[in-house]
């Protein structure tokens, strides 16, 4: 029986290139960035993120992570302009935080781990559908957030007050009108580089836009994530925390900064 790839010492970063060979490619994700290398880039547009919060689906635990959907089939909620061309449509948005608070981003900073990171899923309008996008060199562009301890966070906030709906793998809600912009920071100005996704398929097909300027969460919130479970309901009961990996190797890709 083969295992399902997870974040455990059996499964986890570690083991996925038995099942996925990707892992060890030439632009894999996530990776440490060390602003005094990223090179500014004055032909960088600023981001481009237009979101219609009409068109969020639901919120699902899908024993990774737990990710909310949107619809999909019209521009409704689109990444434009910043180091892309064209229209990449939002497909969804997940997190990946830590079991405490100095560990849970998957990019880091000069080795600076934040305690969550949130991932806000593109595909890139040229092709005909996500699936077929996620196999593209240009297919994705995921921006990514970093969240740093500190005040209460209202729009989190109506994200955790939906984990009692989806506690275990396989459980999800009706989640309407949530306008992820509201998760942004104050200042747009980002990292960018040719990567990966961070989770099998690992597929490099993903332009990463990291944002330089982390959003808060309490203390309280941290906590609120790590309720949730990796594991099936009535199954014995499995914390979701660090589901992140590691920074792989840069392997002569240059990081391009949108701000000097
Ligand atoms: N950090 S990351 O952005 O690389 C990443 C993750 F880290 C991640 F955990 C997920 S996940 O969906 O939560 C569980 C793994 O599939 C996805 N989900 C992908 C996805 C599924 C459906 C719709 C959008 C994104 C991922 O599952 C995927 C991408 C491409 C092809 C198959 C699967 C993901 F893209
Ligand atoms: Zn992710």
């Amino acid at each position: 029986v083969t295992m399902s790839w997870g974040y455990a010492a059996d499964n986890g970063p570690d083991k996925w290139a038995d099942n996925f060979p990707v892992a060890n490619g030439p632009r894999q994700s996530p990776i440490d960035i060390v602003p005094a290398e990223a090179s500014y880039d004055s032909g960088l547009k600023p981001l481009c993120l237009k979101y219609d919060p009409s068109t969020s689906l639901d919120i699902l635990n899908n024993g990774h992570s737990f990710q909310v959907t949107y619809v999909d089939d019209s521009d409704s909620s689109t990444l434009t302009d910043g180091p892309i061309s064209g229209v990449y449509r939002l497909k969804q948005f997940h997190f990946h935080w830590g079991s405490c608070d100095d560990q849970g981003s998957e990019h880091t900073v000069e080795g600076t781990k934040y305690p969550a990171e949130l991932h806000l899923v593109h595909w890139n309008t040229k092709y005909p559908s996500f699936a077929e996008a996620a196999s593209q060199p240009d297919g994705l562009a995921v921006v990514g957030v970093f969240l740093k301890i500190g005040a209460d966070n209202g729009s989190l906030q109506t994200l955790l007050d939906a984990f009692d709906a989806i506690k275990s793998k396989g459980k999800q809600t009706s989640f309407a009108n949530f306008d992820p912009a509201t998760l942004l920071p104050g200042c747009l100005d980002y990292w960018t580089y040719d990567g990966s996704l961070t989770t099998p398929p690992l597929l490099e097909s993903v332009t990463w836009i990291v944002c330089k300027e982390p959003i808060s969460v309490s203390p309280g919130q941290m906590a609120k994530f790590r309720g949730l479970l990796f594991s099936c309901e009535g199954e014995a009961e499995c914390c979701m925390v660090d589901n992140y990996r590691p920074p792989q190797p840069l392997k002569g890709r240059s990081v391009r900064a949108s701000f000097q």
